[in-house]
C-alpha cells in the first residue's frame, strides 16, 4: 500500500470550497464604493490565491492603471475597509464545499490522520467560513495569511503546522490548487499534492509539476486507499 501520509495540509480557496463568487461580490462592491469600474467573476477568479491584500491591489490597478503607489496606499486602506464589511457578512453563509471534500475529510478521520488548514485569507475570515461550515473541529492547526510573518509560497506556515502536530513535513501532504500551494510544498519537504480544478491564476496547475496531481477529491481519496505500484513515482 502507499504509506498514508502522517498529517495533511489543506489549501481553502480553489481546494475545499469555491470562494469566486463571495470574493467577486466583495471585491466588485468595494470598487463601487470607490467610484471604480467592477472587474467581475473571470478576473477576480484569477487573482484568489495570495491572500486579501494581493486581491485588493490587484482589483485597484485593474481599475485604475495610472495609480500611483501613494494613491493605491490611501486607497487600499479605503477599500479594505469595504472589502472586509462585505465579505465578512459572506464568509458567515459561505457555502461551495467542492464535491468529495466532505468524504476525504471524514476518510482521513477515520484514518487517524491529522489535518492543518493552510491558508493565504486572512484568518478572521477563514475562521468564519469554517464554522459557518461546521468544520472548524476538523482542524487541529489553522494557519491564515496573517497568522505569521511569511505566508506561502514560503515553508513557513508548513513548517509552523508540522511542528505543532508533532510530525516530519516530508511525512506529509499539501493539498493546493495554485503555484503557491505546489511552491510551499517543496520549500517545506512535503508531498504536493495539486487539484486541477481550482483558481491557480487562470494556469494548468499542472505546470507547476506538483507530485502528484488529481482532478477531485475524490480521486485524491482513491490515491490514499490504491495500493503504489512496485517501482512507481509518487507522480500524477
Ligand atoms: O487568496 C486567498 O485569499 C486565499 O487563498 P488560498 O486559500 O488559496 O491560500
Ligand atoms: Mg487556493
Amino acid at each position: 500500500m502507499r504509506p498514508l501520509p502522517k498529517a495533511i495540509f489543506f489549501d481553502l480557496d480553489g481546494t475545499l470550497i469555491d470562494s469566486a463568487a463571495d470574493l467577486t461580490v466583495a471585491v466588485d462592491q468595494m470598487l463601487i464604493e470607490l467610484n471604480l469600474p467592477v472587474a467581475g467573476f473571470d478576473r477576480v477568479s484569477g487573482w484568489i490565491g495570495n491572500g486579501a491584500q494581493k486581491l485588493i491591489e490587484r482589483a485597484l490597478i485593474f481599475a485604475q492603471p495610472d495609480l500611483s503607489t501613494s494613491q493605491a496606499l490611501v486607497e487600499y486602506t479605503q477599500a479594505r475597509t469595504v472589502f472586509d464589511r462585505v465579505y465578512g457578512a459572506c464568509c458567515q453563509k459561505a457555502k461551495g464545499l467542492y464535491p468529495g471534500a466532505e468524504e476525504l475529510l471524514a476518510y482521513c478521520s477515520m484514518q487517524q490522520i491529522p489535518l492543518a488548514l493552510i491558508t493565504n485569507k486572512p484568518e478572521a475570515f477563514t475562521r468564519l467560513i469554517l464554522n459557518g461550515l461546521a468544520l472548524t473541529s476538523k482542524f487541529k492547526v489553522i494557519v491564515g495569511g496573517d497568522t505569521l510573518p511569511e505566508r506561502k509560497p514560503s515553508a513557513l506556515p508548513l513548517r509552523y503546522a508540522a511542528d505543532k502536530m508533532k510530525v516530519n513535513p516530508a511525512d506529509c501532504w499539501m493539498i493546493g490548487d495554485s503555484m503557491s500551494d505546489v511552491a510551499a510544498a517543496k520549500n517545506a519537504g512535503c508531498t504536493s499534492v495539486a487539484v486541477s480544478y481550482g483558481y491557480n491564476h487562470g494556469r494548468p496547475v499542472a505546470e507547476e509539476l506538483p507530485d502528484l496531481l488529481c482532478d477531485s477529491l475524490n480521486e485524491v481519496q482513491q490515491l490514499m486507499s490504491q495500493p503504489l505500484k512496485q517501482g512507481a513515482a509518487l507522480e500524477g
